[in-house]
C-alpha cells in the first residue's frame, strides 16, 4: 500500500505531508511521490513495532518501537486511516514475507519476458529465411506467383514479430511500473536517506523531469523506454549514495570506476551514463526538430533516432523503436502532455512560451552532453557495441 500521510515532524514544522509505502513488512516515507526516486528519508519494520490508534483523534496512528523509533502519523480521514490500520494490521500478522508474493511476481513476469524474447529471436530468424527464399526465387526468375506466396509469408511473420513485441511491452510495463522504478532493485541495500551531491543532483534530477511526460503519453509500448532510461538514473544514484562526499560531480564517479577498473563492466554507473548520454541525445535532437517548427512527432522521432540511437541496435531494438514510433502522439497530444493544467496547451502563448523555454533548455543540454562528449572521448569510453 502506498499514499500521503502527515507526519509529525517537530514543535516548528509540525505535521508535514510525507509519501509512505508499505512494502514487505516495512513502511518507508519519502519527501513526496515525485521525489521517491532520491530515496527514503527513513524506515520502520512493522513486525517489531507497536500500532496505537489515538483515543481522541479518529485520523492518527502511532507506530513506535520503545525507546527507539516514534512514526506520529496522520491520514486525511478516519476512513483513510481505517485503510492503513488494516494495511498495517495485515503486515504485521503477515506470517509470509510479502517479498515472497512479490518476487514470484517478478520471476512470473521475468520467464514471460525470456519466453517472449525467444520467440521474437525466432521470428527473426524466420524473416532472414523468408527474404533470403525472395532472394533466390529472383535470382532464379521463379514466377511471379511463388514470390506473392513468400511476400505474404514475410508479411504475416512481420504481423507475429510485431503482436510478440506489443506482448513484450505489456509484460515489461505490467512488471516495471512506476513504483518498481522508485524501488531499490531486490537484493540492493535500501537507498540512504543521504542526498547526493547538490550537481549530480540537478542533472539526475532534470533528466527525470521527462518521465511524467512519458508517463501522460500514455502507451505502455513505451514502458522499455522509461525503464531504460529511469534504470540508468537509479544506476548512477545509486553510485552516487555509496560514497556521496567522494563523488561530487559526475565526471568523479567515471574517474573512479576507471582507476579501479570498473568503467567498462556490464551496469557501471560509467556505462548507464553512457546510454543515459545518448538518450539525452535522441530527446535533444528531437526536441530540436520540435523547436524548428516540426510539427510530425513521428518525423521529429524517426529523424532523432536515426542521428542517434539506431547505430547502437540491433533488428529487436529497432523494432521495439518501430513499435513506439507507432504510438507516437500527435503534435496536440505531445503539447498536452507537456503542460500541468489540462487545456493550456490550447491557450494563446503556449507555442511562443514552448519555444522560448526549449530556447533555453536546448543549449544548456548541449553544453551538458558537450561536456560529456569531452568525458567520454579523453579517456576512450565510446563504444561501439550494438544491443
Ligand atoms: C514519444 C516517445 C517516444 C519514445 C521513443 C524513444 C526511442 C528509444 C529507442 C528504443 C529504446 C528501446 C528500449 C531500450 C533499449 C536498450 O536495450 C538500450 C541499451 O540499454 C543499455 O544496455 C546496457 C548494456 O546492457 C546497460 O548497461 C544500460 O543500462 C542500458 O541502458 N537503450 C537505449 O538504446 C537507450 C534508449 C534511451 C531512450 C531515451 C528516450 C528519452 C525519452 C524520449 C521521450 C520523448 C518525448 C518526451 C519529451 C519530453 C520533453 C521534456
Amino acid at each position: 500500500m502506498e499514499g500521503m500521510l502527515y507526519k509529525w515532524t517537530n514543535y516548528i514544522s509540525g505535521w508535514q505531508p510525507r509519501w509512505f509505502v508499505l512494502d514487505g513488512g516495512t513502511l518507508s516515507y519519502y519527501d513526496s511521490q515525485e521525489d521517491a526516486w532520491k530515496g527514503c528519508k527513513g524506515s520502520i519494520k512493522i513486525s517489531v513495532c507497536e500500532i496505537q490508534v489515538h483515543s481522541s483523534d479518529s485520523t492518527r496512528v502511532d507506530l513506535t518501537i520503545p525507546g527507539e523509533q516514534y512514526f506520529y502519523l496522520r491520514a486525511i480521514n478516519a476512513a483513510e486511516r481505517q485503510k492503513w490500520l488494516v494495511a498495517l494490521g495485515t503486515a504485521k500478522a503477515c506470517l509470509t514475507d510479502n517479498r515472497t508474493k512479490r518476487e514470484k511476481e517478478l520471476q512470473e513476469n521475468t520467464e514471460a519476458l525470456k519466453t517472449k524474447m525467444s520467440e521474437l529471436r525466432l521470428y527473426c530468424d524466420l524473416l532472414l529465411q523468408q527474404v533470403n527464399k525472395i532472394k533466390e526465387n529472383d535470382e532464379l526468375g521463379d514466377t511471379v506467383e511463388t514470390g506473392i506466396d513468400t511476400g505474404n509469408m514475410v508479411k504475416s511473420t512481420c504481423t507475429t514479430f510485431l503482436k510478440t513485441l506489443e506482448e513484450c511491452m505489456q509484460i515489461a510495463n505490467r512488471t516495471f511500473s512506476t513504483d518498481m522504478a522508485t524501488q531499490s532493485p531486490p537484493g540492493s541495500p535500501p537507498v540512504a536517506a543521504i542526498k547526493p551531491q547538490k550537481v549530480c543532483y540537478k542533472f539526475l534530477d532534470s533528466c527525470y523531469a521527462i518521465v511524467p511526460v512519458l508517463d501522460k503519453l500514455g502507451s505502455t509500448v513505451f514502458a522499455p523506454v522509461k525503464m531504460d532510461f529511469v534504470g540508468n538514473i537509479k544506476k548512477i544514484n545509486q553510485k552516487l549514495m555509496s560514497d556521496p562526499d567522494n563523488f561530487p560531480t559526475l565526471q568523479s564517479i567515471v574517474l573512479h570506476e576507471i582507476h579501479t577498473d570498473v568503467a567498462q563492466v556490464r551496469n557501471s554507473a560509467t556505462e548507464a551514463l553512457l546510454w543515459l548520454r545518448r538518450g539525452l541525445k535522441f530527446l535533444k535532437e528531437f526536441l530540436s526538430e520540435v523547436n524548428a517548427g516540426n510539427q510530425d512527432i513521428q518525423g521529429a522521432l524517426n529523424n532523432a533516432y536515426g542521428k542517434t540511437l539506431r547505430q547502437y541496435h540491433g533488428w529487436v531494438v529497432r523494432g521495439v523503436f518501430a513499435l513506439a514510433l507507432r504510438a507516437a502522439p500527435s503534435y496536440q497530444s505531445f503539447s498536452a502532455a507537456l503542460v500541468s493544467t489540462e487545456g493550456e496547451e490550447k491557450k494563446s502563448g503556449f507555442t511562443s512560451g514552448m519555444h522560448r523555454d526549449l530556447g533555453v533548455y536546448l543549449p544548456a543540454m548541449e553544453r551538458q552532453l558537450g561536456i560529456l562528449d569531452v568525458l567520454y572521448e579523453e579517456y576512450n569510453l565510446e563504444s561501439d557495441e550494438v544491443v
